[in-house]
Order: structure tokens, then C-alpha cells, then sequence
């Protein structure tokens, strides 16, 4: 940290969605300055401003870019965005950034201004410590804001030397008093009656104790300040807990385009023709390499003919002179005045015209081993040229287009056949992403361990649903375990994963009141970027996408995905469906991406909810009139996986009051094909 002529270096961040698009409507960093150029004592030297609209990335970013840098700032002061408008995030943001709180300064600020105008407490300022550099978040008017620093500047100087690295020792000798001193401040009220030891003693009351508040600003980190989440860590005391997710919430449409945006583009690959091909999407065009059928075939049990150069083939008995069966090998030439036993599917001799149907014959002699037809009555002369035969290329003709880029291969469709048919062994294809799939939490425990299950212990049911599920539609998946909840050991599993698989899906551990690794994991330690926290949606709330830019093994720069879903099992799966499968259809080139969506008939009234959309567990039938049915499936709680026992379908419902009624209709998501159980 720089004291570059011995002054502290301070910076100012104005958040104002109207500064933040015209500077010059800005007011507060002129007074702010003017406050560290009267009051300061001369120790201060403002050597950053910067003015940002109310958006916590945008806030984290610039406090980042002044605290982990090589030269630390001193201290950091914002202003605005502390009210308690949505817009307002400004804590939000600061929050999560500050390793060490410093409530004092805040109870400091509060006074002053509660002072001035009760309405001082419809700010919510923070204040605290990231690494050596020391935040403030000042109100957003300049008179506001100027007073709030007025209050404390002058104890700053003392802090924030402290936390570049000085003894507290050191400092503490001459006790308080020689501190409001050097600061120029004085002690009041009875506070002062037993000077230094009053406040000393209070320091180390607090320390080592995370009750309440105030005792916090001690507290002893576990970890390293960067090896810690930067959200959630219970250990460290109920101040550092989020009581609101710094994540806006996204509309499930909005967070499907960023997923749509920031997926890979399909990559094509040569891919063999077997089975691994089906479910797969052509990434060229594919020309038939051989005829079919290769041969002239005939199409019928029979005889095959020559009609005579006359032009007319003549009724009468006539020697089989050739036998051709559908096994393959060399055919003699068949003459004038001779016929060949033909069976279906067996190529023609050289030299025949067309077959005549064995309905049209009649054995007149064998031969004397009994084994073989000698002569045979033909009883029709109406044959003409190319009857009963298939021509060769009459169903494919070689170099002809049989399948078209974009297309899926299916055994149902036919593509497979047709491929098949052909001879093509190779073709080009999109790679379908691997998947990798995790649960996190230290309480989840195998789902086939043995035995009785320990207080707080839970079977890991995402995990085992999830891979089967990503299996059903056909994806490798390869089976990343459960992984505890210490930084270094999800930051490890998480790099080994990015190796080995395209998609990474994790379950657990992204809301609330939890212990929320990945986030910063993601961010920090992996420099991914997340893309969005947050959808207004139900089940499914606290669902995080992520991408982090890794160089694969030939040193190519390429994206992996990283979906971290709640740990509720419904609520796992419903996300699955709704945003994982989609990007992994659209990484695989299949079109349209994600589950079909149709239109069905309530069977039932069904609930809505009142704050978010729904995405209801359901069963959809068809019935004699050729519409489509929908019923729940029941107890929607995002921890039941069984509300998916009998479901097919998710039913988008819409937020609001009351019920939608049995015979409206709505939309629904098909996870699997309609019968009347359900299963495809
Ligand atoms: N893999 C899992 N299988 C079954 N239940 C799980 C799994 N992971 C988490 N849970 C349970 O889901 C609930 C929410 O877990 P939590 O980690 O708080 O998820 P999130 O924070 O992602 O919503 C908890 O009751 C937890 O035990």
C-alpha cells in the first residue's frame, strides 16, 4: 500500500444512474474532495473518482479494481444507492466485498446525521475493511454525504493505517487520549471517564465473539480473505450473511437468451455410423455413395425372362436353365428361349428383361435327382420389359443428396436406415457436450450408502436423477461425486471437471443463508463470469449460470458452461428441463432446443402462486376428442421429488391470485411422450 508523500490515498465512487450518463450532473465529488481538502489535516490525497449507475457488478468491479490490486487505496468512500428503492444495491454490492465490518463508523454516521433529520435512518450504510483498504457508503446527496464524512474523517486516518498493516501495539501507546489528539477530535460524555482502557477494553470484548453486533470487526477470518466467499460465510458471524441476493432477478425468458448467447456454437466431427451416431445432428450434407439397390432386383417370386428380339414374349414351356437367390455371388447369362428361377429381392441373370410371377407358371418336369425345377409352363405372354424388377438407383442414386445438414439422425425417422442403406460408415456431426454432474453439501451423503442415516444427513437424490436424466436424452455424462463444501476442494473438482466435460451441472448451495462457494469459486477462482443469480420463477429461484474461459488440450481458447441449480431435488429437476436441456440440444445443433412446447386443457383447477410463475408437475393425456388434458400431479414443494412421480409435463403457470380453472388452457412443457401412464 502507497502512502505516496506520506498522504493517504482516498478514492471516491458516485452511484447515480444520472451521473452515471451525464458527469456533469454530478455534485458529490466536488464536495466530498472539498471535505478531505478542509477537514483531511492535510493527510489525504483523493487519487481516484469514478461514477458508476446502480448496478452491483458495475460497483464490485471499481471497488475491486482499488483494493486487489498490487497499491491498494487507503480507503474508499461511495455515495448513493443506500436508500431503500429497488434500485438502491449499493450495500448489496459492498457487502459481500468487505472482509472484515466496521460498525462503529456506521453507528458514528448514523448519529450525526439522525441528528440533522430523523430520515438519517432510511439509509442503509455499511462500512468495513477489504483486505487493507477501508469502505464507506455515504447517502447519495451531497449534503448528505458530506456530512456523513464529516462525522468520521478525522478517525479514518488512524484506521486505515491499522489496516495497511501497523501494530496495533504501536498505536495504542499514549492510549485514547493521544489518538483524539493526533486526530484532532475529542471524547465526550462519560465515555472518557476511564480514557484509553474504556475503548481498549471494548476492542477486546469483541474479539473472538460473533454475537450480535458490533464484535465483528475482531473476528479472525478462518480462511484467507480471498480463499472466502465473498457472499454467504456463516463462520463469520451474522453481519456477513446476505439478507438479500445482490443478483437481480431475471424472467425466465431473459435468463433462456443468456444461456442462448453465451452457449458454444456446435462443433462438427467425424462420427462413425453405429448406434453412438443416433440422436445426433448431421453437420453436412450427406451424399449416397452406392446405388440402391446397387443390382437390377426383382420384386417377385418367379421366373426370370428374355423377351425375344421380336419384341413379344411367347406362352409356352421353357427350360430353367439358372437359379438366382437373394444370396449373393456370379450369375450366368440367361439366353433366348431360356428362363431363370428368380426369388424376391435376387439379382437378375445378364441378358433377362423381366421376371413373370410364379402364380403365372406351372412345373411341367424336374430334373431326375428330383431337386430342381427342369421345365415350366408359362402361362401369361403378357410381359413386358422392366416388369417386376427394381433398377439399380430406383430407390437412391449414388452421389445423390439423402439427408440434409441440420437434420437429426433417429432410427424412427429413418435417417439411420438410409445412412445405413448406402454404405456411409462416416459422417460429419455436431459433438454432443459431455456432462458433468455434482451435488455439493457437507450432508449429502451417497444415495445407496447402507445403513440408518445420521441426524442431518441427506441421500444424494440430484445427483442420480440428474445423470439419468441427461442420459434419457442421450448426452455422456460422467459422474463428478459429491464434493464438500471447502473452497479448495470445489475449486479443484471444478477445474478436473472443465478438463473432461463441456456442461458442468451443480446442485446445492446457491441460495441464502448457505454457504455459498461457488460464486466466488466461479469468479474468483476460476475467472468465470456469472450471468445471472436469480429468476423470478418456482421452483427454481436461486438458479446461477455461469461460463469460464479455459484453453483445451490443443491450447484452443473454449467456453464451458456451468449451471449450478438449487439443492432442492424438484427443483433440480425442473431447472434441468428448463434451462440445461436446452443449451445442451443447442451446443448439440438440435432444433427447435429444449422440450416441446404445446397447449393443453386444465383437467382440474389448479393454484397459482402469488409472487412468481410456476413451473407445475403434471400429467398430460390426450382423450377421445384429440385435445390434450392436463391434472397436477400434486404437493408442489420444491423438496418433494415425488410431486414428479406419474409427470410428463411441466404447465407454465402464470403468477396471481386464486386458481386457474378446470377447461382453461395454458401452456405446457412435454418432458415425455403421452400415454396414459406417463412414460413414453
Ligand atoms: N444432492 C441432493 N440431494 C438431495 N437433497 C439435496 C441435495 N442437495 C441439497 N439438498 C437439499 O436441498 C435443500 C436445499 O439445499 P441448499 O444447499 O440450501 O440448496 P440451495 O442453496 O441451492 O437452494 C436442503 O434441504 C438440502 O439438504
Amino acid at each position: 500500500m502507497s502512502t505516496t508523500n506520506s498522504k493517504l490515498r482516498a478514492s471516491i465512487l458516485v452511484v447515480s444512474e444520472t451521473a452515471s450518463q451525464d458527469a456533469s450532473t454530478d455534485k458529490c465529488i466536488p464536495v466530498l474532495k472539498g471535505v478531505f481538502g478542509h477537514l483531511g489535516n492535510d493527510q489525504w490525497e483523493v487519487s481516484e473518482t469514478e461514477i458508476v449507475p446502480d448496478n452491483v457488478l458495475a460497483i464490485q468491479k471499481t471497488i475491486r479494481n482499488w483494493t486487489d490490486g498490487s497499491d491498494p487505496l487507503n480507503l474508499i468512500v461511495t455515495s448513493g444507492g443506500t436508500g431503500f428503492a429497488t434500485k438502491d444495491v449499493t450495500p448489496e454490492a459492498v457487502t459481500p466485498l468487505i472482509d472484515r465490518h466496521a460498525p462503529g463508523l456506521v453507528h458514528g454516521m448514523l448519529t450525526i446525521s439522525y441528528a440533522v433529520t430523523p430520515f438519517a435512518l432510511m439509509a442503509r450504510p455499511v462500512a468495513g475493511l477489504r483486505k487493507q483498504t477501508l469502505i464507506l457508503t455515504l447517502p447519495g446527496s451531497p449534503k448528505g454525504a458530506k456530512e456523513n464524512l464529516e462525522a468520521v474523517l478525522k478517525l479514518l486516518p488512524h484506521a486505515c493505517v491499522q489496516a495497511a498493516g501497523a501494530e496495533s501495539r504501536q498505536l495504542h501507546v499514549g492510549g485514547v487520549k493521544k489518538l483524539e489528539k493526533d486526530a484532532g477530535v475529542s471524547s465526550h460524555g462519560s465515555a472518557t471517564a476511564d480514557g484509553g482502557s474504556g475503548q481498549h477494553h471494548h476492542r477486546h470484548h469483541g474479539h473472538g465473539h460473533s454475537h450480535g453486533h458490533g464484535g465483528h470487526a475482531a473476528v479472525q477470518p478462518h480462511t484467507k480473505p480471498e480463499d472466502r466467499p465473498q457472499s454467504n460465510d456463516p463462520s463469520a458471524g451474522p453481519t456477513r450473511r446476505y439478507r438479500s441476493s445482490p443478483y437481480p432477478m431475471l424472467a425466465v425468458e431473459d435468463a433462456l437468451k443468456l444461456i442462448a448467447a453465451q452457449t458454444p456454437a456446435p462443433i462438427a466431427e467425424k462420427a462413425p455410423v453405429s448406434m453412438n451416431v443416433v440422436g445426433s445432428v448431421l453437420a453436412e450434407d450427406v451424399k449416397a455413395v452406392e446405388s440402391v439397390p446397387a443390382f437390377r432386383a426383382s420384386i417377385v417370386d418367379g421366373y426370370a425372362v428374355k423377351i425375344p428380339s421380336s419384341g413379344k414374349f411367347q406362352k409356352g414351356v421353357y427350360p430353367v436353365t439358372i437359379v438366382s437367390h437373394a444370396q449373393a455371388g456370379e450369375v450366368q447369362e440367361l439366353k433366348e428361349g431360356e428362363i431363370a428361377r428368380i426369388t424376391t429381392g435376387a439379382p437378375l441373370p445378364p441378358g433377362a428383361d423381366a421376371v413373370v410371377m410364379v402364380e403365372d407358371t406351372v412345373l411341367k418336369s424336374q430334373t431326375d435327382d428330383g431337386q430342381e425345377e427342369k421345365e415350366i409352363e408359362i402361362l401369361t405372354d403378357e410381359i413386358k420389359a422392366n416388369e417386376n424388377v427394381r433398377e439399380v438407383g430406383s430407390d437412391v442414386k449414388e452421389g445423390e443428396t439423402i439427408l440434409k445438414k441440420g437434420e437429426g439422425v433417429t432410427v424412427v425417422g429413418g435417417e439411420f436406415g438410409l445412412l445405413a442403406s448406402v454404405g456411409m460408415r462416416i459422417v460429419s456431426v455436431y459433438r454432443r457436450p459431455i456432462v458433468g454432474v455434482l451435488s455439493t453439501g457437507d450432508e449429502i451423503i451417497p444415495h445407496d450408502r447402507e445403513g440408518p442415516l445420521r441426524l442431518g444427513e441427506v441421500r444424494d437424490t440430484n445427483r442420480p436423477t440428474l445423470i439419468t436424466a441427461a442420459r434419457s436424452h442421450k448426452f455422456d455424462v460422467i459422474d463428478l461425486g459429491i464434493v464438500s463444501d471447502k473452497p479448495g476442494t470445489l475449486e479443484h473438482t471444478l477445474r478436473d471437471a472443465m478438463r473432461k466435460c463441456d456442461v458442468i451441472i451443480t446442485t446445492g448451495g446457491v441460495s441464502m443463508g448457505e454457504l455459498d462457494l461457488l460464486k466466488p469459486t466461479i469468479e474468483r477462482s476460476l475467472g468465470g463470469t456469472i450471468h445471472f443469480g436469480r429468476v423470478n420463477m418456482k421452483p427454481g429461484k436461486p438458479t446461477t449460470f455461469a461460463t469460464v474461459p479455459v484453453k483445451d488440450n490443443s491450447g484452443t481458447h473454449v467456453t464451458k458452461t456451468i449451471f449450478s441449480l438449487p439443492g432442492n431435488p424438484a427443483s433440480a429437476v425442473v431447472c434441468f428441463h428448463l434451462f440445461v436441456l436446452p443449451a445442451l440440444h443447442q451446443q448439440a445443433g438440435i432444433k427447435p432446443a429444449g422440450l416441446a412446447r404445446v397447449k393443453v386443457v386444465l383437467d382440474e383447477d389448479v393454484r397459482m402462486d402469488k409472487g412468481r410463475p410456476e413451473y407445475h408437475r403434471a400429467l398430460v393425456v390426450t382423450k377421445g376428442d384429440g385435445l390434450m388434458y392436463a391434472s397436477s400431479t400434486g404437493g408442489q414443494r420444491s423438496s418433494r421429488i415425488g410431486s414428479f412421480r406419474g409427470a410428463n409435463a411441466l404447465l407454465c403457470m402464470p403468477k396471481g391470485e386464486g386458481s386457474l380453472k378446470k377447461g382453461e388452457r395454458v401452456d405446457a412443457l412435454l418432458m415425455a411422450g403421452l400415454t396414459v401412464s406417463g412414460i413414453p
